[in-house]
């Protein structure tokens, strides 16, 4: 039985290197019987198109050019991936092939799709021989012993059968896309990009129970990603909009792939061999996902008017010229849109009953909900006057507005229509983890949040998620309401449930804040990064993680441009991140930071003046909510360890955590046993602070414990510690409660530059993490 029919395209094999991953791909995601459906490798069509047009031209010197370099290419593949006989047979056939297409283009018997034929012959049979070699059980299909047509027509009912006497059971079957025979057997092929269309035969022909299509990008996103950096990747693009852009030519499926799944429940889906990780998008039904907002863009076609023109005939053309083509009504007429190198051929297939209306245009199409079309049309149209862009043919129709121009839309005005008419207006889910003093004061402060970002983006609070229990409304919580809702809908739950919530979500941009002080939680911040999440913390354990782990995390994040915020981690809501960055982006370098980084330990060094035990003072901070549920985690510096290598990373300082020296705030011995055991020995406590305050003062100093980050050209010193702190020092004279940071750079040298105030509680905390909010809307704007 076929479960799952998978696609690789020409870039997914593009090298030995990415043979290899396809590989482990089919290893790690096919079960025997699935179907592989592989295109030429890289760009081997198109070399395959040239030797056709050398050919035609009667250019014997290009053909054995061609030649040659299809040798190399494909013979180098082969050396690299295949051994032994299997290598010497593969070259051997390659051999063979080549030396046949050289004769019959000598002989001047070449035909067209035969030729085009080996790029994917090549492929499906280089990718088996690897498999076998690997173990694997596979074997190469040929698809024009699977797929018949009459007239341009498939023969749908002996393609079943075919399809199903064919396909092993037992194996990994890979399959050529792209061709097929007509009922004389000669060969045709379906179409440029036509391997996805193969792939979704396939997959009606054997009842199979979904598509995937391996590409180069990690999905359908809102435009070209290797343009426009801010393109939106979207989980889920209904199939009337995902024909629609085919239809316009965007090369990210094919035109025809959603027509054999039409009326089936066969799911299909886009994702990246490159990045296998990556949550891909799923091509869904109509109602089944909101429509979203395209800009693709077309380079040099022309317009045609065609007198009686019908949909049989569009077909066959499209047939005759390898490409599909969109035809609309227009003012009465009946336009075709024609990549220009072909023009010639549907003229003459039309014979006298098309004439070219305007040739030479480039331009781009903006695909979105039928109700914004007339809006981003006059938009559109702003955009491009503004860049002296006049369009010279406009037309709007069923969900799109094609705007065909002289000159060519380059990255930068694609950028620039894209985040004028794509990016605003889109929704924002926020997930919000940690629903403690902070993220209950955050939850409430959010509706007047809202209001302030609605001119840009509409954003809801989609879940709200506690250790045990969360509730997952995809349309949306009242935050000034959260806490009944709660109470009626929480759930209890597994990381899976809220992965899967999550991944199922259809919005343009996802954000989980986390505002937990769990370690377990960090740890799926990989998993929602792979879940396109944005992600804002004020949990310290991600920034602090292992290096590895850590850097990890951001390739990801970078890869899939999104952004990670975590300004409260470190100061509360004081803006000591934004400052680092912004002095590192101004050119400034920054030598030295050093502070008191901790809002428990501040108060607790800044209250004891030895009057009352230092012991009280910790349980009386206990109390008032200042410390850690067990004070000793404070105490022991970590916290502020972690601070400083937040800060440390922040100024590209590799680190670990455990780099940083720490000495705690008490004896070692307190550390170990239960809270009651430390209290128990509490006088202990008190000695160690007596002693170390009478140093102090015997140095007209006082008490501290303070971080340390200096950084030189040849090393790095990190620590954190008890300080004496010279009276009249500012980190001496703190507000008891008071963070500070005195930072030392190139430009503040001498004398420092100073950021000071309540370092820890409810209000301050949760505003910095509206900070990073409001911060990260406007950077997706
Ligand atoms: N909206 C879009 N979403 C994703 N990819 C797009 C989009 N528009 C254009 N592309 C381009 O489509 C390319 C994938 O198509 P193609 O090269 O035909 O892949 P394959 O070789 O896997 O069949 C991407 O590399 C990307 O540059
Ligand atoms: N190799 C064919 C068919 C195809 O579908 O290729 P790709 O999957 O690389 O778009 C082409 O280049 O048109």
């Amino acid at each position: 039985m076929v479960n799952c029919v998978h696609k690789f395209g020409g870039s997914s094999l593009s090298s030995s290197e990415r043979y290899q991953s396809v590989a482990k791909i089919i290893i790690g995601h096919t079960q025997p019987g699935d179907c592989v459906v592989v295109s030429a490798a890289g760009k081997t069509t198109d070399t395959l198109v040239s030797l056709w047009q050398s050919y035609q031209q009667q250019d014997t010197q290009a053909v054995a050019d061609i030649l040659l370099q299809l040798n190399n290419h494909q013979s180098d593949l082969i050396e690299q991936l295949l051994q032994a006989d299997l290598k010497r047979s593969a070259l051997k056939t390659l051999l063979e092939e080549l030396n046949i297409i050289a004769s019959l283009a000598q002989s001047e018997q070449l035909k067209e799709a035969q030729l085009l034929a080996h790029g994917e012959l090549w492929s499906a049979r280089l990718l088996a021989a690897y498999l076998q070699q690997l173990n694997v059980h596979a074997c190469a299909h040929d698809a024009r012993l699977l797929f018949t047509l009459n007239d341009g027509e498939l023969r749908h009912a002996q393609n079943k059968l075919q399809c199903n006497s064919v396909i092993d059971a037992n194996k990994v079957n890979v399959v050529t896309g792209f061709i097929a025979a007509n009922t004389l057997g000669d060969t045709v092929t379906l179409g440029r990009n036509g391997s996805d269309y193969s792939a979704a035969l396939l997959a009606s022909y054997c009842d199979a129970k979904q598509v995937c299509i391996w590409t180069d990008t990690q999905g359908v996103f809102s435009t070209d990603p290797r343009k426009v950096k801010k393109a939106i990747k979207y989980a889920k693009v209904c199939r009337t909009q995902a024909n629609l852009l085919a239809r316009l030519g965007n090369p990210v499926l094919h035109a025809k792939t959603l027509s054999p799944l039409k009326n089936t429940n066969i799911k299909l889906a886009v994702r990246s061999s490159f990045d296998v990780q990556a949550s891909p998008t799923h091509i869904v039904k109509e109602g089944l996902a909101k429509k979203k907002r395209f800009i693709t863009t077309l380079q040099n076609v022309d317009l045609l008017t065609v007198e009686g023109l019908s949909e049989g005939e569009v077909a066959s053309v499209s047939q005759l010229i390898q490409h599909s083509l969109h035809h609309f009504n227009h003012n009465g007429e009946v336009y075709l849109v024609v990549p220009a190198a072909q023009t010639y051929q549907v003229i003459n297939y039309f014979a006298g009953r098309a004439n070219i209306s305007e040739s030479n245009l480039n331009g781009c199409a903006v695909v979105a909900p039928e109700q914004v079309i007339g809006t981003l049309k006059l938009q559109a149209l702003e955009v491009l006057a503004e860049q002296t862009i006049k369009p010279r043919f406009v037309h709007q129709d069923n969900g799109y507005v094609l705007l065909l121009t002289d000159q060519f839309i380059d990255s930068d005005v694609q950028s620039t229509l894209h985040d004028k008419l794509v990016n605003k207006g889109q929704e924002i889910a926020i997930i919000v983890a940690g629903l403690g003093n902070v993220g209950g004061v955050f939850i409430h402060q959010l509706a007047d949040q809202f209001e302030r970002l609605s001119g840009d983006f509409s954003i809801k609070l989609v879940a709200l998620v506690r250790s045990q229990e969360m509730l997952f409304n995809p349309s949306g919580v009242n935050p000034q309401t959260w806490e009944k809702q709660w109470q009626l809908e929480a759930k209890k739950y597994q990381s899976n449930d809220l992965l899967n919530a999550i991944n199922e979500l259809d919005y343009e941009h996802k954000v989980v804040i986390d505002i937990t002080a769990s370690e377990q939680f960090s740890q799926l911040y990989t998993d929602f990064v792979q879940s396109d999440c944005h992600l804002i913390s004020a949990n310290k354990y991600a920034g602090t993680a292992p290096t590895l782990w850590y850097q990890t995390l951001r390739n990801n994040l970078a890869e899939r441009n999104l952004h990670w915020r975590y300004n409260t981690s470190v100061g509360a809501g004081l803006p000591i991140n934004f400052a680092l960055a912004d002095l590192q982006n101004s050119g400034d370098k920054i030598t030295r930071i050093e502070g008191v980084f901790s809002g428990t330990l501040s108060w607790l060094c800044s209250k004891y003046d030895g009057s009352v035990a230092f012991s009280e003072l910790v349980l009386e901070a206990q109390k008032m909510g200042f410390t850690e549920p067990d004070p000793r985690e404070d105490l022991s510096g970590r916290d502020m360890q972690r601070k400083l290598l937040i800060l440390a990373r922040e100024l590209g300082v590799d680190l670990e955590l455990d780099d940083i020296s720490l000495s705690a705030l008490m004896p070692v011995e307190l550390a170990k046993g239960s809270w009651d055991d430390f209290i128990g020995k509490k006088t202990q406590l008190d000695a160690f602070i007596e002693e170390h305050a009478a140093a102090a003062q015997a140095k007209n100093a006082v008490l501290r414990y303070t971080g340390l980050l200096e950084i030189t050209c040849d090393k790095v010193i990190a620590k954190v510690g008890i300080t004496y702190v010279p009276n009249g020092d500012a980190l001496a004279n703190l507000t008891p409660g008071d963070n500070i940071f005195v930072i030392n750079s190139k430009w503040y040298s001498d004398n420092a530059l100073v950021i000071q105030g309540p370092g820890a509680g409810s209000e301050v905390t949760a505003a910095g993490v509206h900070s990073d909010l409001y911060w990260l809307v406007q950077n997706l704007k």
